[in-house]
């Protein structure tokens, strides 16, 4: 999207719909420990309680009176809350804590997620309570091949000796092997086209988690399917290419539904949850997930929020000087884990190849963007979580709601070009309650600009991080002409093995323009 069009977007604001104007304020609300959350399964709470949890967020506390309890799930939720305060446990801890309470095996719950390397992430926070209470998550990202995937999802029926499961022989009942399942739209709607036995026939909850993001990407129509996949059974709704393909005994019939609030609508209905740090509140968005009477869910008065321990430092130099400012930061930090983030892919892999050079500085960086292919992306990532990687260079893209402990800071190597960007790149860090830096390096040009950011995302202090002039200088030392020349060099054959052609004409390009400063500067602060 053009930031044109982002800004008008955020502008829509004035235009919010009647039930986002008196919201549930999450930040009156105090954390809660687990022994005093009514109606907590025990067994649930020994599962937290493995994962090293005591309490409750207040986020997790808002959703939970909500949803457990009489009258718990009538309304669907929508919840804005800061990155890192904990909604993935927010939705996941009252699903699993209703669908224990009704143990039949069958896909009830479907959590859909941007990317795989999120979706992951989220499955691995149902994987650490569901099966104490019996439930079976599966996944649906593309992980492993499709065949994979369905045998993981799909139960076959177990047959007499001898006789072996044809998947065309629609009489033999395919069931489900998973109650909640965590997916990405691109795989999601490959089973519901594709699988034999895939239903949502009996779905009783949809997550939208990073709605925002989802929503303004239309993913081949997921949404519109899987809500009309959801629809009242008894007239005729479902089109004829989406006939559930489960054929065991297992029925759910929704109705048009007459009760008080239900008119029109199906019963039983599916139940949905949208949560983002930056909801929208577009209303021509929301409308799309055709919310039953929401409930908003918000943390304080403004529309963004920042972490409570997030601090915000920015340092001011020229465009060409960027390199010596990051690496003297990060040889500042010995062994803390930072994430940088750049403009764009290309940006991405140049910056990370750039650190490398510097190999006096001891500094581990490696790459994760859209440039790479997934496998290659979620190993580094996985390297980057278990800390054989100090330092990951990442574009936009793919960092939304990554949950990585131990991230002390996060440095926007290039100014974000929208608030939301901002809030989803510090959110990196100052996660769970944790204190932790956000650093913006800026061209003089960029201060006005970046100051009237600051404003939209509601912080009113970063004042200039007072770099040491000592480090600084020895960097200077580094950065001479003679390793501009040979970094040059290098990059060229670099970006000439790797590149796609385009970058490879750019470079050419600088090539033929003259000195090597000249290249260089161009080179970085392209980057
Ligand atoms: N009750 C709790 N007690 C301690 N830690 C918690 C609790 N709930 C969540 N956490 C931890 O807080 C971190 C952030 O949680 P989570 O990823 O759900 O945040 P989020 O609000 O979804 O952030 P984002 O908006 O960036 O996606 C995770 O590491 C999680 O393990």
């Amino acid at each position: 999207m053009g930031r044109d069009k982002e800004d008008a977007a955020e502008r829509e604001i004035d235009s919010v719909v009647p039930w986002m104007r008196a919201p549930i304020d999450v930040s009156n609300v105090e954390t809660c420990a687990l022994e005093t959350l009514p109606c907590l399964n025990p067994r649930l709470k020994k599962a937290l309680e493995e994962m090293g949890i005591s309490s409750l967020f207040p986020v997790q506390v808002s959703v939970w009176h909500e949803t457990i309890g009489p009258g718990g799930f009538e309304r669907d939720i929508c919840v804005n809350s800061p990155t890192g305060s904990g909604k993935t446990l927010s939705y996941a801890l009252p699903i699993v804590q209703i669908l224990a309470s009704r143990p039949v095996r069958c896909l009830r719950a479907l959590v859909v997620l941007p990317t795989r390397d999120l979706a992951l992430q989220v499955k691995d926070v149902f994987d650490a309570i569901a099966p104490a209470v019996g439930l079976t998550v599966g996944s649906a990202v593309g992980q492993s091949s499709i065949a994979g995937e369905i045998s993981q999802l799909i139960k076959t029926p177990k047959l007499d000796a001898g006789i072996c499961f044809d998947p065309d022989d629609l009489s033999q009942n395919l069931e489900s092997a998973v109650d909640i399942l965590v997916a990405t739209p691109g795989r999601l709607m490959d089973h519901i086209n594709n699988t034999k036995g895939f239903t949502l026939e009996h779905l009783r909850y949809l997550v939208v988690d990073e709605t925002d993001r989802l929503l303004r990407e239309a993913y081949q129509s997921w949404l519109p399917t899987v809500l009309q996949l959801t629809q009242a059974s008894d007239d005729g709704l479902f089109p004829t290419a989406f006939v559930p393909s489960a054929f065991g005994a297992l029925q759910t019939v929704r109705r048009q539904s007459v009760e008080r609030g239900f008119k029109g609508k199906p019963y039983p209905r599916l139940v949905k949850m949208v949560l983002s740090a930056t909801l929208t509140q577009n209303p021509s968005k929301l409308i799309q997930l055709d919310l039953h009477h929401p409930l908003f869910m918000t943390t304080g008065g403004s529309r963004y929020r920042l972490p409570e321990k997030l601090e915000c430092l920015r340092l001011i130099c020229e465009t060409g000087m960027k390199p010596v400012y990051l690496v003297a930061l990060l040889k500042s930090w010995e062994g803390e884990k930072c994430i940088i983030f750049t403009s764009s892919v290309e940006t991405t892999r140049r910056l990370c190849k750039l650190l490398n050079f510097f190999g006096d500085a001891n500094i581990k960086a490696k790459e994760y963007s859209g440039g790479l292919n997934q496998s290659v992306r979620s190993k580094e990532l996985k390297a980057f979580r278990k800390g054989d990687i100090q330092v990951l260079v990442a574009s936009d893209a793919l960092t939304r709601g990554m949950d990585v402990k131990g991230v002390t800071n996060v440095i926007n190597y290039d100014m974000p070009p929208f608030a939301k960007t901002f809030i989803h790149r510090a959110g990196r860090t100052a996660r769970a309650g944790q204190a932790g830096r956000c650093f913006t390096l800026l061209s003089n040009h960029e201060v006005r600009r970046f100051s009237k950011l600051l404003k939209k995302v509601g912080s009113d202090s970063c004042p200039i991080y007072p770099i040491s002039p000592t480090s600084l200088d020895s960097i200077r030392a580094t950065y001479t002409p003679s390793f501009l020349v040979s970094a040059l060099e290098k990059l060229k054959e670099l970006v000439e093995s790797e590149a796609p052609k385009k970058g490879r004409q750019a470079f050419r390009h600088n090539s033929r323009t003259g000195n090597s400063q000249t290249k260089f500067n161009k080179t970085t602060s392209d980057t």
